[in-house]
């Protein structure tokens, strides 16, 4: 039990371990004053190759953490370090993670499954629209706010997010392009390929979701993972996908695809046919946005397409409501 904060302690009344990470754990914590119950998680900074690449890193995620705002993205109350730690006072998202709830249910039914993938894709088409890549998009990342089927997913760990230099490419586009290598300027470089890194892994996180395991996996045949992932080439066992509609297994074959250039982007998926589901937009817009009064979708539609493009404006100015 590593020496708490002091002042995380006078805030708040760590418990029990609720959530296992890699890189660290995640604990029930409650407000003191309040009673109000949040999730606590402890990063453990011997984990990063140095020192530098640590706080480098943890500031970004901080950062990022700290200023997106959108329904579909953890929300963070505070933060704290000491020497060895950083420690996040999180919303507390009593569904847990999308890991354990496919492992519990061998594999999502389909509805479900697209509830969940639609939210994935705006929050993902949100951080995108603020030239934030993730990177690392997997089911540990994503949690769940109850245990019912149907309720509000987020995303969260932004270790791994970079947030798009363009303005660095702009720069060294000024200067004499004659000492350059080529991918500076081909589109290995430029944002629409980074932000493909974020679809594709959205398509193995969505096949994980309906066939209940690993599109690439060791135990398919002779090659290793990675070559499978090199060359594309994904198991769909017969007896997993049968009760699969087309149309998600279409969404599936067009995210998991090598070619970056060729690969689904976001905004195609959200214009998907699987994905024009009155239904399941309505609930989705339900649980993204239940302060909407009851106008339903059109309301909904009408709180994302203000609130949900920009980042919290840093410090003090406004209640972090965006003025247009
Ligand atoms: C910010 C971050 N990771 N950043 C990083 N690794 N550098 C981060 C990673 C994971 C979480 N996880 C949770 O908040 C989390 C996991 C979990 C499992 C069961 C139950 C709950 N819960 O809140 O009730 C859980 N919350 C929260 C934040």
């Amino acid at each position: 039990q590593s020496s708490l904060p002091r002042d995380l302690q006078d805030k708040y009344l760590l418990t029990r371990r609720i959530g296992t990470g890699v890189c660290g754990e995640v604990r029930l914590a409650f407000e003191r004053s309040t009673c109000r119950k949040f999730a606590v998680k402890i990063i453990n900074k011997k984990n990063f190759q140095s020192e530098g690449t640590a706080t480098r890193n943890a500031k970004t995620e901080i950062d990022i953490l700290q200023r997106v705002d959108h329904p579909c993205l953890i929300k963070t109350e505070d933060f704290y370090q000491t020497e060895e730690s950083f420690y996040i006072v999180l919303e507390l998202m009593e569904g847990g993670e999308l890991f354990h709830r496919v492992k519990s249910k061998q594999q999502l039914n389909e509805s479900v499954a697209k509830l969940y993938f639609y939210q994935m894709l705006r929050a993902v088409e949100y951080l995108h629209s603020n030239g934030i890549i993730h990177r690392d998009l997997k089911p540990e990342n994503i949690l769940l706010s109850s245990q019912d089927d149907v309720c509000l997913i987020k995303v969260t760990d932004f270790n791994q997010s970079r947030i798009l230099e363009e303005a660095v490419l702009m720069r060294t586009l000024c200067g004499t392009p004659s000492y350059l290598a080529p991918e500076v300027f081909t589109h290995a470089s430029t944002t629409g390929y980074g932000l493909a890194v974020d679809a594709w892994s959205l398509g193995v996180l969505l096949f994980v979701c309906l066939g209940g395991y690993p599109p690439f996996h060791e135990s398919f045949g002779h090659q290793s993972v990675t070559d499978q992932i090199i060359r594309g080439e994904f198991t769909m066992v017969q007896s997993k996908w049968t009760s699969v509609s087309d149309q998600a297994k279409d969404v599936v074959r067009k995210l998991l695809v090598v070619d970056p250039m060729k690969r689904m982007s976001i905004e195609e998926a959200l214009q998907h046919p699987w994905l024009q589901d009155q239904k399941m937009l309505e609930t989705a817009h339900r649980l993204m946005y239940p302060s909407a009064e009851g106008g339903g979708a059109a309301a909904a539609m009408e709180a994302e397409s203000t609130s949900g493009r920009h980042l919290r404006k840093r410090g003090r100015e406004g209640d972090g409501e965006e003025q247009h």
